[in-house]
């Protein structure tokens, strides 16, 4: 598309919506650094018809998908606490004890004469939902057991039947805004039962006693969304909905980053894997050769990712300690595909050697 039409396309998409591509980093730049006040991403579709057909579950669409000053009141009145520098403290020894547990589920998964975990976006996808669940329910959930409770599968399968849902009914024709199709009736019923699961938990969370819970500070996230002021209990359930199944899972403009990134003028051999490219000369981390808005896997500005500064602390913390226990490999070639996300060709099977005592 853009070798035949040049850097900025622009494509009318179902009922004539103007959809523009931009590939040019000086373009992609000007359109993140844009400021406003209430940026608009715009909603995931599905999400946004259900949930504006239940008003007795939900008073908006939720944080991920509204937009303007509701967008703000929501975001204003339900992050703070989870982007806090105290909250990153309180979470770390539970975040370094999920870790261990991630690598003894690794170490049980392999082939024991290969060292080959099969599928190993499963386990991540585990990872993903007890380290989000610790942090916003204050819990851990079980899902990095070898038998995982019935709760937590419940929720472990209806997170992911969501955004296969979600992926599903965002590349079909709309037609299950009209009609019940299988794929929405797919989504409606992950939809319902994480409600079900987070409903619950409030509820039973509302009828305790507030010190009950403020003793351990692991629950930080959790009061803070419950005791937000002025907020319905019904968008605090969304919130926690939404934060758990967004850690694991767009006039529209598309900043197509990742082909950027692939250009030779952006990055120096961009197509080849160097891990060095991102460290300087003194051994730190570079940021000098970084198009810093080129690599934003969390987005940009005021709506950018809130789990953000958790997920970089976890991935330290969990790569750190597979690091020290495995040497890695890959079996085959990593191959990435577009879907609704950008994600490695499932499944992708990795080769997790005992790191050998020096
Ligand atoms: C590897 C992990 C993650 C990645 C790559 C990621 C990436 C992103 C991106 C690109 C956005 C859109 C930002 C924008 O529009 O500028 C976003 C939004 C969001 N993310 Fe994440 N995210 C991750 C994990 C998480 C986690 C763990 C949570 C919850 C604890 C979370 C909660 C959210 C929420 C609630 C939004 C919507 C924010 C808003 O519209 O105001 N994400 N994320």
């Amino acid at each position: 598309m853009f070798r035949r039409y040049g850097n900025i396309v622009k494509e009318e998409a179902l009922w004539n919506i103007p959809v523009v591509s931009l590939k040019s980093r000086e373009d992609i730049e000007k359109v993140l650094k844009y400021p406003s006040k209430y940026p608009m991403r715009p909603p995931t579709e599905v999400t946004a018809h259900y949930r504006a057909s239940r008003p007795d579950r939900y008073a908006n669409l939720g944080l991920v998908n509204e937009q303007g000053e509701e967008w703000h009141r929501l975001r204003t009145s339900l992050t703070p606490e989870l982007t806090s520098g105290r909250t990153m403290n309180k979470i770390f020894p539970e975040l370094t004890s999920i870790a261990v547990d991630f690598n003894d589920l690794i170490h049980h998964s392999r082939n024991l004469s290969t060292g080959v975990v099969h599928n190993f976006e499963e386990l991540a996808c585990r990872l993903g939902l007890e380290s989000s669940c610790a942090l916003i329910l204050g819990e851990r959930l079980g899902f990095l057991d070898d038998i995982i409770g019935p709760t937590a599968q419940k929720l472990a399968d209806a997170v992911k039947e969501q955004f296969c849902a979600s992926r599903d009914t965002f590349y079909s024709l709309p037609i299950w805004k009209f009609v019940s199709t299988s794929s929405y009736r797919q989504f409606v019923a992950s939809e319902d039962t994480i409600y079900d699961v987070i409903s619950e938990m409030v509820d039973k969370a509302e009828k305790l006693e507030e010190d009950t819970y403020s003793s351990d500070g692991t629950r930080g996230v959790f009061l803070s969304i419950l005791k937000a002021p002025g907020v319905d209990v019904r968008d605090k359930k969304a919130a926690i909905i939404d934060f758990i199944a967004a850690g694991i899972k767009t006039t529209v403009v598309l900043c197509h980053t990742w082909l950027a990134s692939l250009d030779d003028s952006n990055f120096p051999n961009a197509k080849t894997f160097m891990p060095e490219r991102w460290i300087a000369e003194d051994g730190t981390c570079s940021s000098v050769n970084c198009h810093p808005f080129l690599v934003v896997p969390f987005g940009v500005g005021r709506r950018t990712c809130p789990g953000k500064r958790f997920v970089e602390l976890e991935l330290q913390v969990v790569l750190a300690q597979i690091i020290q226990r495995f040497e890695v490999d890959f079996d085959g070639e990593l191959e990435l595909d577009f879907e609704f996300l950008l994600a490695p060709h499932a499944p992708s099977n990795f080769i997790m050697r005992d790191r050998l005592a020096v």
